[in-house]
């Protein structure tokens, strides 16, 4: 999908909502756990209850991985379902790749080409060769993770590394990289105050802000400093959305989450234009 796409949903939805499909299946109703792919089942009556808030979904790997062979079939159902049923809408694997370029490339055809997701988060720490086999693939986009929600952000990205923070290094080194067009970035929404330092270095790069709902991140903080003039935000929520409800109106209830999400988003952006 191209970035002129994503826009286009964005403005024709109003919203810049990623619903986030991190699948445990201690988490899912039980009545689920009967059907021969519970994991897929229950991502298919979500996205079919959401899919009208969202511009975006994003399983997280990890959580498919989890349950082996299994876990990547069920991977491997959604996005062909969302790719099939729902091609306006932008995927994400987040899957944190990154290695010595010849495997990174491995990575980049599993993902873009195999699976045939739109995007992959990506870890910045090997470097440019590790990162430009996923940027030579046209119209696919790469999240480089930048400032993370979590607390050990702490530990090495907001540390100077000389004059400047390693997270603005990450920023601007990147965007000499071949194809950088093709770069988004992680941002936390924990991190809200650091957005208007970042819009500095990349002021139109869309960013992809886990950490609203669970992990108590403020949308309105995040939009304050965050928003660009193509908008350029991708918010997330996982388990805020998707576990609304563990009984049999779980994707009612889910779909209830997006929707007031999407309401202010709306509201957001109703503000600014
Ligand atoms: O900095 C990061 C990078 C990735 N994540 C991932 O996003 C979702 C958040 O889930 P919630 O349930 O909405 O908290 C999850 O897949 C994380 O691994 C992140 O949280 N922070």
């Amino acid at each position: 999908m191209t970035t002129e796409n994503l826009i286009s949903e964005i403005r024709k939805k109003k919203s810049f909502l990623c619903v986030g499909l991190d699948v445990d299946l201690e988490k899912i109703p039980e009545f689920l756990l009967k059907e021969e792919d519970p994991i897929f089942s229950f991502n298919k009556a979500i996205i079919d209850a959401t899919h009208q808030f969202t511009v975006a979904y994003k399983p997280n790997t990890a959580f498919y991985e989890a349950y082996g062979l299994k876990g990547w079939k069920s991977l491997e159902k959604t996005i062909k379902y969302l790719n099939e049923n729902y091609p306006e809408i932008f995927t994400i694997a987040d899957a944190k790749r990154g290695d010595i370029g010849n495997t990174s490339s491995r990575y980049a055809k599993a993902f873009f080409e195999d699976l045939g997701f739109d995007s992959i988060t990506v870890a910045p720490y090997m470097g440019k060769d590790s990162v430009e086999p996923f940027l030579a693939f046209k119209n696919k986009h790469t999240i480089l993770l930048a400032l993370t929600s979590n607390e050990g952000a702490f530990d090495f990205q907001t540390k100077k590394i000389g004059e400047e923070e390693l997270y603005k290094q990450v920023l601007k080194t990147s965007k000499e990289w071949h194809n950088s067009e093709n770069l988004m970035y992680v941002v936390g929404a924990t991190k809200a105050e650091y957005f208007a330092d970042i819009r500095k270095i990349i002021p139109n790069s869309f960013l992809l802000v886990p950490g609203v709902g669970a992990q108590g991140g403020s949308l309105r903080e995040v939009c304050k400093y965050g928003l660009a003039e193509n908008i350029g935000l991708l918010v997330n929520s996982s388990r805020g959305i998707i576990y609304a409800s563990k009984n049999t109106d779980f994707a009612k209830a889910a779909a209830k989450e997006a929707k007031n999400m999407q309401l202010e988003m709306k509201s957001i952006l109703n503000g600014i234009s």
